[in-house]
């Protein structure tokens, strides 16, 4: 018997014969050159157009969750800029139509995985759709998870979210990735479908084992040699009306994280109260020239306008050596996480932000929906004012600042003094507190959002935030787990913003209990040792 730890993402207990899921087809050849090229690359986009039909079909007959990230996927397998670039490469550089596809993702998956954080979670959808796409031009079948006849432990390097999407509860009693962090969507959906789940358990495939039992809350896998009669993890069923709010009525906006036209249809359909994230640089990731005004106004007002009449957070470009837009020529940092990113780009380049802040308000304007602006990696008070002062000469109405630096958490009554709202940015502030670069896989259970140094960063913001009646909201991936999503507003968190697909499951799991009994669970969450038991004590409190 051996035991692998992971990070678990998916709470509950189960055991079960273990089932390994194979992965990926091999990667398509480069030859032969076709005979005509421009007949080659006229198969990618109806390939492409069956592949999201497929999923779309496949998205019809899921629901909440699981249909917004397979509608998702869909939109990404007829993404113009994947769908012309792998054409570009047929006609320019006389590949087979299955390896442009193949290149063509890699590239667009590497711009994701250089973005860093949510958007690197992302490079698995790509993925995905690239294997689909190649398998669906090379005329054979897509790799994925076999059928079962008997409840089963899933083991797998990572799973696409489509295919997790599709898992059936009832035979999947838990799912395993060697890969994958907590924020991806095969996490997100293990969560939604009620199924324990562990990620980044290094290990688990090379073991070999016939049965496992998983713990999904401790983030354990024990493997062992003889294949275990299945036990399911007790489930409870999704529901959640649209509003977000505790079970006695304490109301805590539900919003989603955005960052194109694609994010926030999908953000109105899973029922987003509005946006408390709207990232614009995934606007300009390409762009090798500054945008002009106009062309931000037209790429924000694009966004906003699905959301008239709703609150939206705009934030100002977050950039720096690790979120790279190639126009703002920062120099390479030996410590990117530490150096010239998010605000801090703005100080020697304040024309920048202030032509942003002007295209904002009059994207705001064009489309009637409620923005307010708040600006990136802020550390100090002076920091606060000096953004204040510009994005209300621009005639922003709302004013806020993201924490994600511990510095700005230690100064947050006088930080909230200078703006009219923050907004939590727990990615960022858990890699800051724990020293340990979100991009590192090894590194993963020290960026837990369940880390009782964070938690306790949001406990002093929501103390503060309670003294300045200024509001504090959470717009990091911890937003999405239900169970934390309850002790933040326990701490004091107004609103929580995330990926879409979460909102229901958050929605419902917030919904179950009263407001005193989400304090008493974070207050055991907050004094315990570690992250593991933070999650334990917190669940022991809720379970009562
Ligand atoms: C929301 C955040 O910003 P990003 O993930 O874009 O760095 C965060 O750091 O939590
Ligand atoms: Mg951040």
């Amino acid at each position: 018997m051996s035991t692998v730890r992971g990070v678990g993402v998916s709470p509950g207990r189960a055991a079960g014969p273990v089932v390994l899921v194979h992965d990926r087809l091999p990667e398509p050849a480069s030859g032969p050159e076709p005979a005509d090229l421009a007949v080659e690359a006229g198969r990618i986009r109806p390939a492409a157009q069956e592949v999201a039909a497929q999923l779309r079909d496949r998205a019809e007959r899921a629901s909440g969750e699981a249909r917004a990230v397979l509608d998702v996927t869909a939109a990404m397998a007829t993404d113009p800029s994947l769908l012309s670039a792998a054409e570009r490469a047929v006609t320019d550089r006389r590949l087979p139509a299955a390896r442009a596809v193949f290149e063509a993702a890699a590239q667009f998956a590497e711009t994701l995985a250089a973005a860093g954080g949510y958007l690197a979670e992302r490079v698995r959808d790509v993925e995905d759709v690239r294997d689909r796409l190649v398998a669906r031009l090379s005329g054979v079948a897509v790799a994925g998870v076999p059928a079962t006849s008997t409840p089963s432990v899933l083991v797998s390097r990572d799973l696409a979210p489509a295919d997790t999407a599709d898992l059936d509860p009832k035979m999947v009693l838990a799912l395993v990735t060697e890969e994958g962090g907590p924020t991806s969507h095969t996490a997100i959906l293990a969560r939604s479908l009620g199924i324990p789940a562990v990620v980044a358990a290094r290990g688990a495939l090379s073991a070999e084992a016939a049965g496992a039992r998983v713990d999904g809350s401790a983030g354990t896998v024990e493997l062992v040699a003889e294949q275990l009669v299945p036990e399911a993890a007790t489930r409870t069923e999704n529901r959640w009306h649209g509003t977000g709010s505790t079970s006695d009525g304490h109301a805590v906006k539900l919003l989603a994280n955005v960052g194109s036209v694609t994010d926030a249809t999908a953000a109105l359909d899973a029922g987003a109260e509005g946006s408390g994230l709207f990232r614009t640089e995934f606007c300009f990731l390409d762009a090798t020239t500054e945008p002009t005004e106009a062309q931000q106004r037209e790429a924000y007002a694009a966004v906003l306008r699905p959301f008239a009449g709703k609150p939206v957070v705009v934030r100002t470009l977050d950039a720096g050596a690790d979120k790279p837009l190639p126009f703002l020529d920062v120099d390479a940092e030996p410590n990117p996480a530490l150096g010239v990113r998010g605000l801090r780009v703005a100080f020697d380049r304040p024309g920048l932000l202030d032509r942003q802040l002007a295209a904002i308000v009059s994207a705001a304007e064009d489309t009637g929906a409620d923005v307010s602006v708040m600006a990136p990696m802020v550390a100090t008070p002076a920091e606060a004012a000096w953004f204040a002062e510009r994005a209300r000469a621009a005639g922003v109405g709302r004013v806020g600042v993201m924490v994600e630096t511990p510095a700005a958490a230690l100064c947050a009554g006088e930080l909230l003094s200078e703006v009219d709202f923050a907004s939590i940015g727990t990615n960022d502030l858990a890699q800051y507190t724990c020293a340990a670069d979100r991009m590192i896989g090894a590194l993963a259970e020290l960026n837990d959002p369940w880390q009782p140094a964070l938690l306790r960063l949001v406990a002093m913001l929501g103390e503060a935030s309670r003294a300045q009646a200024a509001p504090v909201g959470v717009c990091g991936e911890a937003a999405s787990d239900p169970l934390l999503a309850g002790v933040l507003a326990g701490l004091g968190v107004a609103s929580l913003s995330m990926t879409a697909a979460a909102l229901p499951s958050v929605g419902a799991a917030l919904a179950e209990h009263p407001l005193k009994t989400w304090r008493r669970a974070a207050e055991q969450a907050v004094s315990a040792p570690g992250a593991a038991q933070a999650r334990e004590r917190a669940r022991a409190v809720l379970d009562g």
